[in-house]
């Protein structure tokens, strides 16, 4: 399988190649040249494997560059019930009212990227040991892929990490987790402004040529096409989990940011999983909301970014997005590029026209969730299913309820666990929220960050500054 951009412009790549590029040499961001097709017995033999087999029957059919027994060390040494509380890696609870959800966070940092990012972990030291090569990973964070790349990549010989978080932005928890890591490759920075500031200065270093090639510039952010192939394996695990056979067909309800746990979602559709719907749950910050319900894609300014109590969807600018639009406009990539040269003047964009296509053909559907309504689904959900709900499930969970119609099963995506979360599960249910062995006292340890303004200049110095 080879990889091409989103913007048209790249000569094909190799699996190996895209996980060590980040962004595309033309700014867009890679995928595979077709979506490889999944048949009724290929779906009927995949149904009853195990999440590490499951995991490598799907990856093989991308990563066509990897020796297939490497491939499956790979996803063997990955997805353990050490690593992920239990052999399901991820199982499914049912509501009082029938919905589903598929958990995505019991991994070690307890937030549903853990799935992705570890297996990322395992495949950059892969990759890195065979070429005898080193990566500086500068990545972008709202709150939660910031601590999963750390734990994933903390004290590896081969790969530094800088990570960039909204300063003051993220919950105390959040904080507390990245910032408390003393391992030397971990380097953590936090800017005065909001996840989209950060994630454009990521794209704006690796957008600069000269130093991503001296600096030796990766990234673990959805950009990186091995995150979102890793999350299309959840798709097929929660399917056949949810469902008794391959003739039944599943919405996914999915918590939105940044687009690229959905793209995922949208990915296993296009390979022939039978997903129904896949329901786009935003906050407060409903530009992805906008877009399916109006076809008119209107990203906002750091200052139009509301901080909310699910932070980590604190997010105007959704990077994944451009995989979609890619797929919607016929994979054409001078007209994506034309698309993005709107979006960076901050002008966006209006395919309206294309609605019809967005709902019937790709299954899109949306809804959003404000402070009150998560507080009142954690309530409700306490109180009839003695289940505590992190504030990005919350939402996930209300936009589900509203959106779902009559004989609609729906998995909604748990994107993290309550404990990361605390003040928001104290104002809903007057108590703390459970927390998982190991993160006693984290609050209270010393912390190591830098705080910068938001400057891509000003991060490259620290970069040069650190690696000198
Ligand atoms: C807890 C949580 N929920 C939801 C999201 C949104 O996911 P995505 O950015 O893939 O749309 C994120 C961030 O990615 C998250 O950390
Ligand atoms: N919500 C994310 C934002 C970054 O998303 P990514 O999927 O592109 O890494 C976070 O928690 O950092």
């Amino acid at each position: 399988m080879k990889y091409i951009s989103t913007r048209g412009a790249m000569a094909p790549l190799e699996f190996s190649d895209t996980v060590l590029m980040g962004l595309a040499p033309d700014g867009g961001l890679a995928l595979p040249e077709r979506y490889p097709q999944v048949d009724r017995a290929t779906l009927d033999a995949w149904r009853a494997l195990p999440y590490p087999e499951l995991a490598f029957e799907i990856l093989r059919l991308y990563a066509t560059d990897i020796p297939e027994d490497d491939l499956k060390a790979l996803t063997t040494r990955t997805y353990t019930a050490a690593v992920f509380g239990s052999a399901a890696i991820t199982p499914v609870k049912t509501l009082h009212d029938g919905v589903k959800i598929l958990e995505l966070s019991n991994g070690p940092t307890l937030a549903f990227k853990d799935m992705a990012m570890q297996l990322l972990g395992n495949l950059f030291e892969y990759v890195l040991q065979k070429r005898g090569e080193r990566l500086n990973i500068l990545g972008a964070t709202s709150g939660d892929t910031g601590s999963a790349a750390e734990y994933a990549l903390r004290g590896k010989a081969n790969v530094n990490v800088f990570m960039l978080s909204p300063a003051g932005k993220m919950s105390v928890f959040q904080r507390a987790q990245m910032y408390s890591l003393t391992d030397e490759n971990i380097h953590n920075i936090a800017v005065r402004g909001m996840f989209d500031d950060c994630q454009d200065i990521v794209k704006a270093v690796q957008n600069d040529h000269a130093f991503k090639e001296a600096y030796r510039i990766g990234t673990v952010n959805s950009i990186n096409w091995a995150r979102v192939v890793a999350q299309v394996v959840y798709y097929f695990a929660g399917y056949f989990n949810a469902t008794a056979n391959n003739d039944e067909k599943l919405s996914f309800c999915v918590p939105s940011g940044n687009f690229g746990n959905v793209c995922a979602g949208h990915i296993a559709r296009q390979m022939g999983l039978p997903i129904d719907r896949l329901i786009v749950a935003t906050n407060e910050n409903d530009v992805l909301d906008e877009f399916f319900r109006t076809g008119v894609y209107r990203p906002r300014s750091t200052a139009e970014t509301f901080v909310t109590s699910s932070p980590s969807m604190d997010i105007s600018k959704a990077s994944n997005f451009e995989r979609f639009v890619f797929d919607l406009v016929g994979r054409d990539g001078a007209e994506v590029a034309r698309l993005w040269r709107a979006v960076d003047a901050g002008v966006g964009f209006d395919l309206s026209a294309r609605l019809a296509d967005v709902r019937e053909r790709f299954g899109f559907v949306s809804g959003a969730s404000s402070h009150a309504d998560r507080l009142a689904t954690i309530r409700q959900i306490d109180a009839e299913d003695s289940v505590v709900l992190d504030p990005h499930t919350a939402d996930g969970v209300k936009v589900a309820r509203e959106v779902r119609i009559p004989g609609e099963t729906v998995l909604c995506l748990e994107t993290a666990l309550p404990a990361k979360f605390a003040e928001t599960i104290r104002e809903a249910l007057d108590r703390e929220p459970p927390r998982p062995a190991g993160f006693d006292g984290i609050e209270d340890l010393p912390q190591r960050v830098v705080e910068v303004d938001a400057d891509a200049a000003t991060v490259k110095s620290l970069i040069a500054h650190a690696l000198a």
